[in-house]
C-alpha cells in the first residue's frame, strides 16, 4: 500500500480564496485593505523563489504588498530604522525580515524590533511565549502549515505520539507546541539524539525538518504513520540541473507511510499560506474586528 499524498498545494490555493473573500469583507466594512511588508537584505537565489511566491500569494489573497529589496552591504540602522517606519505605518499589517539576514546585522536585534502586533512571522520573543502559554498570537507559519495539514488527515492527536526532528526556534520548536495543544505526546529529537531513527519509529505523526536532504529513511517509519516534510533543499542531479528534495527519502518513505507531505507542493505552499492568514488576522486585529 502507498500513502497518500497530502496536497499542500491544494490547500493553499483553497486558503488564498478564503483569505480573499475576508480581506474583502474587511475593506467593506472598515475601508481597511491587508498590507504586508518584507524586508530582503542581499541576494540570495532561494529567497528570490520564495519572494516571488510571496508576492504572487499576496495579489491572490488581495494582501497589499510592500516590498524592500536592500543591498547585501546595507547597515543594521538603516534595516532598524526601516523596521521603525514600518511599525509606525498604518497601511502595514504584517512584517517579515527574510532571514538569514548578513553578518553585520544582528537579527535578534531586528527581530525584536518588529512591532509584536504586525510580527507576522511569530519570531518576536512576545509571540514565541504568548504561543508556549497558549494565549492568542502570532504562530509561526511553517509550523501553522503543518498542523493545518496534519489536521486534515488526523484531526484527533489525543493518545497519539508525535516526534518533531529538529529543534530550530523557526520551525521544530514551535511545532512542538502547536502538537501539545493538539494533545499529542510530543518527543523533540534531534542532531545528538540517540538512535534517532529507533525513536521516528515511534511517532504516528513524523515532522522532519532538519535541513538535511533525504535524510530520513523508508525503514525509520512506522507503518501508517503522517510525515510532514518540512524540508526545502535544492540538489544537483547527475545530469547537473537543480531539483529540489526533502529531509525524508520520499519513495521509500511513501511506501510505508499512510500519508506524506510531497516537496515540492507539501509544506512550502503553506508556509506562504499561514503567512498571509497571519497578515489578515493582524488587520482584522488592527481594527478591532472579529474574523
Ligand atoms: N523570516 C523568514 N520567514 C520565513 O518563513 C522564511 C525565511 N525568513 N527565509 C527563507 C525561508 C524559506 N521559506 C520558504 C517558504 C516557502 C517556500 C515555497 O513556496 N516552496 C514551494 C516552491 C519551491 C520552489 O519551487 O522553489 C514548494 O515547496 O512547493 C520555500 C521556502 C520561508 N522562509
Ligand atoms: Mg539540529
Amino acid at each position: 500500500m502507498t500513502a497518500t499524498i497530502i496536497d499542500g498545494k491544494k490547500v493553499a490555493n483553497d486558503l488564498h480564496e478564503e483569505i480573499r473573500a475576508k480581506a474583502e469583507k474587511l475593506t467593506a466594512s472598515h475601508g481597511v485593505v491587508p498590507g504586508l511588508a518584507v524586508i530582503l537584505v542581499g541576494e540570495d537565489p532561494a529567497s528570490a523563489v520564495y519572494v516571488r511566491n510571496k508576492v504572487l500569494a499576496t495579489a491572490a489573497c488581495g494582501i497589499k504588498s510592500f516590498e524592500f529589496k536592500l543591498p547585501a552591504e546595507t547597515s543594521e540602522a538603516e534595516v532598524l530604522g526601516l523596521v521603525e517606519k514600518l511599525n509606525a505605518d498604518p497601511e502595514v499589517h504584517g512584517i517579515l525580515v527574510q532571514l538569514p539576514l548578513p553578518k553585520q546585522i544582528d537579527s535578534d536585534k531586528v527581530l525584536g524590533l518588529i512591532d509584536p502586533k504586525k510580527d507576522a512571522d511569530g519570531f518576536h520573543p512576545v509571540n514565541v511565549g504568548l504561543l508556549s502559554v497558549g494565549l492568542p498570537g502570532f504562530v509561526p507559519c511553517t509550523p501553522r502549515g503543518s498542523a493545518i495539514l496534519i489536521e486534515k488527515v488526523l484531526p484527533d492527536l489525543s493518545g497519539k505520539t508525535a516526534v518533531v526532528v529538529g529543534r530550530s526556534n523557526i520551525v521544530g520548536k514551535p511545532m512542538i507546541q502547536l502538537l501539545l495543544q493538539k494533545n499529542a505526546t510530543v518527543t523533540c529529537a534531534h542532531s545528538r539524539t540517540a538512535d534517532l531513527p529507533a525513536v521516528c519509529r515511534t511517532a504516528d505523526v513524523l515532522v522532519a525538518a532538519v535541513g538535511r536532504p533525504e535524510m530520513i529513511k523508508g525503514d525509520w517509519i512506522k507503518p501508517g504513520a503522517i510525515v510532514i516534510d518540512v524540508g526545502i533543499n535544492r540538489v544537483l542531479k547527475p545530469d547537473g540541473k537543480g531539483k529540489l528534495v526533502g529531509d525524508v527519502a520520499f519513495d521509500e518513505a511513501k511506501e510505508v507511510a499512510g500519508a506524506i507531505t510531497p516537496v515540492p507542493g507539501g509544506v512550502g505552499p503553506m508556509t506562504i499560506a499561514c503567512l498571509m492568514l497571519n497578515t489578515l488576522d493582524s488587520a482584522y486585529r488592527s481594527v478591532g474586528a472579529e474574523i
